[in-house]
Parts: C-alpha cells; structure tokens; sequence
C-alpha cells in the first residue's frame, strides 16, 4: 500500500519474515548477505537484536545505491540470558523446558539502510507459557524441528497455539518482525 521512493529490499532469509511483509502490503525483493552473527560478551542482552539487525544492514552500506534495506533479529530472553537458535534435539529440549510455565521476553531489532542514513530500533513482547510436559515438547521438536527459531520454538507452531497463554505486546514481533512499526519508520521515509 505504501509508495516508497525507493525499491525495498528485505535483507532475511526467514520465511516468515517475507510472509509478514507480504502480507502487510509491501512490495520488495530479497537479498541477504553473510554476517557475522556474534556480538561483545559485555553487551547487555536487552542490546543484541537491534545490534545484530543494524550489523546485516552493514552488509549493504558499500553498494546500497538508490535503494531501502529492511534487516531484522530476533533474540529470546530468559533470566537475563539469550536463548539463540538450538544446536540439536537435546538443546530444543533444554530450551522449552526453560521456557515452560513462565513468562519470558521477545526482542525483534529492526534496522532500516535508506540513502537518508540508518533508523533502528528494537519491540519487545511478553509471552506467558504453561507448563509444558516432556511429551509436549518431544512431539513438537519431532514434527515442527524448530532449528531456525529463536528459542526453538514458533508461536506460530503447535507449542505455541496449545501452550501460549498470554502475550504482551505484538504477536508478529515473536514470529519475527514488528510489522505495525516497521510500516510506520518506512512511512517516515515519504
Ligand atoms: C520466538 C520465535 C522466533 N521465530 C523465528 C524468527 C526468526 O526467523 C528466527 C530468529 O532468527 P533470526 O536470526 O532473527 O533470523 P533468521 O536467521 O531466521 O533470518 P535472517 O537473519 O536471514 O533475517 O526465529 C519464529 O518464527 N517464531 C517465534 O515464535
């Protein structure tokens, strides 16, 4: 629906993300580049999506040209602690147990690369789990296998439909992507 003055790029490889910009209206391309993913020991967790995100719109800054990249990260955060990616089965397991019968922080970072320069910035949502049995979360892994996700898990999925009591703030800054803010920063570009 939005016009832009330029082409959009959406600088991801998540399925889900391009979902989401599809759906809200957007016409774009993807294009992703390699970036180093790690971030300083020191920094506070509450920084790393919005870092991270302004570290794949890096990528672009050489070459960008005429045109708008759209990157973003997602980071699960629980006791103060980042819950990435699981590296296999067991590591699934870990994770949703830790996430089971609480509540835990969703941060989506966004940075957007126009030629006016680089806007970033992070939502957060809230999300409440019940208690998830072993069996649970055995059967999601098994059929889902949440290896690309942030904290193994997609509110998207089963796990999240039968397990997700609560959320505070936006359910697509969980999937991945705060569409309703990203539409404003790209409106302020008009
Ligand atoms: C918590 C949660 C995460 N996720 C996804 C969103 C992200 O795709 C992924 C977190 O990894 P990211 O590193 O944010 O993104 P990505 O590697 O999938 O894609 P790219 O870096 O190319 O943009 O987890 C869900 O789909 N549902 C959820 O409920």
């Amino acid at each position: 629906m939005l016009s832009l003055p330029f082409p959009l790029i959406l600088a991801s490889g998540s399925p889900r993300r391009k979902q989401l910009m599809t759906d809200a209206g957007f016409t774009f391309t993807i294009e992703t580049r390699p970036t180093d993913e790690t971030f300083p020991d020191t920094m506070p967790a509450d920084a790393v999506a919005e870092y991270l995100a302004c570290q794949k719109a890096d990528q672009f800054r050489p070459d960008l040209g005429q045109r708008i990249v759209l990157c973003a990260d997602t980071v699960v955060i629980v006791d103060e602690q980042i819950l990435n990616k699981p590296q296999n089965e067991a590591d699934a397991h870990r994770m949703l147990r830790l996430l089971s019968g609480r509540t835990h922080r969703v941060r989506t970072g966004v940075a957007i690369l126009s030629p006016g320069g680089l806007t970033s910035f992070t939502d957060e949502t809230l999300v409440q789990f019940a208690h998830l049995t072993d069996d649970e979360i055995s059967y999601y892994i098994r059929q889902c296998k949440p290896f690309d996700k942030a904290g193994s898990y997609g509110a998207q999925d089963f796990i999240g439909l039968v397990g997700i009591e609560r959320l505070d703030g936006s359910f697509y800054t969980v999937m991945g992507l705060p569409t309703h803010r990203v539409y404003q920063a790209l409106k302020g570009l008009l």
